[in-house]
């Protein structure tokens, strides 16, 4: 799994084989400039979850569903999906939380959407957990993690993020899950799954690098020369070049000619 927040990278990530896309609230962070994932509305994830449906042709997209959205009430949780599906058109819908959220996944769910999940460092709780931490290393939190992986798993979630939490609780989590899978990001190779931020993996995060993840390319370096190179050239007029270039008939550019000389 990996995020996408338009139709270019949807059509890019798709064509590679990806199997799920996720259009995460990272948008927040990754394509609004946001300090974080708080201030990313209903309307900005639909919009941006329709853009990306739009560029895939095999892979499961999934919409994040974004701080307030769900929080409130079960109702308002499952009227806010069913806009995510009817509006974006994707196959899925995502939320954090555990035990708190399972009576809207079980709503959600018994509508006929497949719901995601997601636990350890929840980004939408950033200022409760008191910063972006690894989750579940002590007994009492690491037993809530199994409580909450469980209560998603019977509430009805197919798959559940796993988000900063150790190797070894995850993998745990992910043997006592009889029906959902795992999805890991730094939660170590355990988990059914992976996910990470496109940016991130393609190297185009500004100096975002956070233990987990990897960069697959330097996009960022790529993206910087090519542009340099394009200033130099039309700076010193080595671009456009002759083949790109429009011409037009010789007897039409004399008469022009003629006309223009005589404005002067
Ligand atoms: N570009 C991007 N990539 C992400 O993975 C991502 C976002 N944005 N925005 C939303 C959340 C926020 N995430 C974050 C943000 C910071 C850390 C971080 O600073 N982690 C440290 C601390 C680990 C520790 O507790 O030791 C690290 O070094 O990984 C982790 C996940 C993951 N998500
Ligand atoms: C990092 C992933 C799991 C996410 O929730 C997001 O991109 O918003
Ligand atoms: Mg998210």
């Amino acid at each position: 799994m990996i995020t996408a927040y338009d139709v270019l990278m949807a059509q890019n990530v798709d064509e590679a084989g990806i199997d799920m896309i996720l259009v995460g609230d990272s948008l927040g962070n990754v394509v609004m400039g946001y300090s974080s994932t708080l201030p990313v509305t209903m309307e900005d994830m639909i919009h941006h979850t329709a853009c990306v449906v739009r560029g895939t042709k095999h892979a499961l997209v999934v919409g994040d569903l974004p701080f307030m959205s769900y929080q409130e009430s079960p109702a308002k949780a499952l009227y806010n999906a069913g806009r995510m599906m009817k509006e974006a058109q994707c196959d899925a819908v995502k939320f954090e939380g555990g035990e708190a959220v399972c009576e809207a996944v079980h709503k959600i769910t018994a509508a006929g959407i497949p719901v995601v999940g997601h636990l350890g460092l929840t980004p939408q709780s950033v200022h409760q957990l008191g910063g972006f931490r690894v989750q579940g290393k002590e007994e009492d939190t690491a037993r809530q993690l199994l409580q909450d992986a469980k209560a998603l798993e019977d509430a009805g979630a197919f798959a559940i993020v796993l988000e900063c939490v150790p190797a070894d609780l995850a993998t745990l989590l992910t043997h006592s899950l009889k029906k959902a899978a795992t999805i890991g990001i730094g939660a170590g190779n355990g988990c059914d799954g992976q996910v990470l931020v496109c940016t991130d993996l393609l190297g185009m995060s500004g100096g975002f690098r956070p233990k987990f993840s990897k960069t697959y390319a330097d996009l960022h370096t790529m993206i910087t020369g090519a542009v340099r190179t394009y200033v130099e050239d039309v700076k010193n007029r080595t671009f456009p070049k002759k083949e790109h270039t429009f011409s037009m008939a010789d007897d039409v550019l004399q008469a022009i000619q003629k006309d223009a000389s005589a404005l002067h």
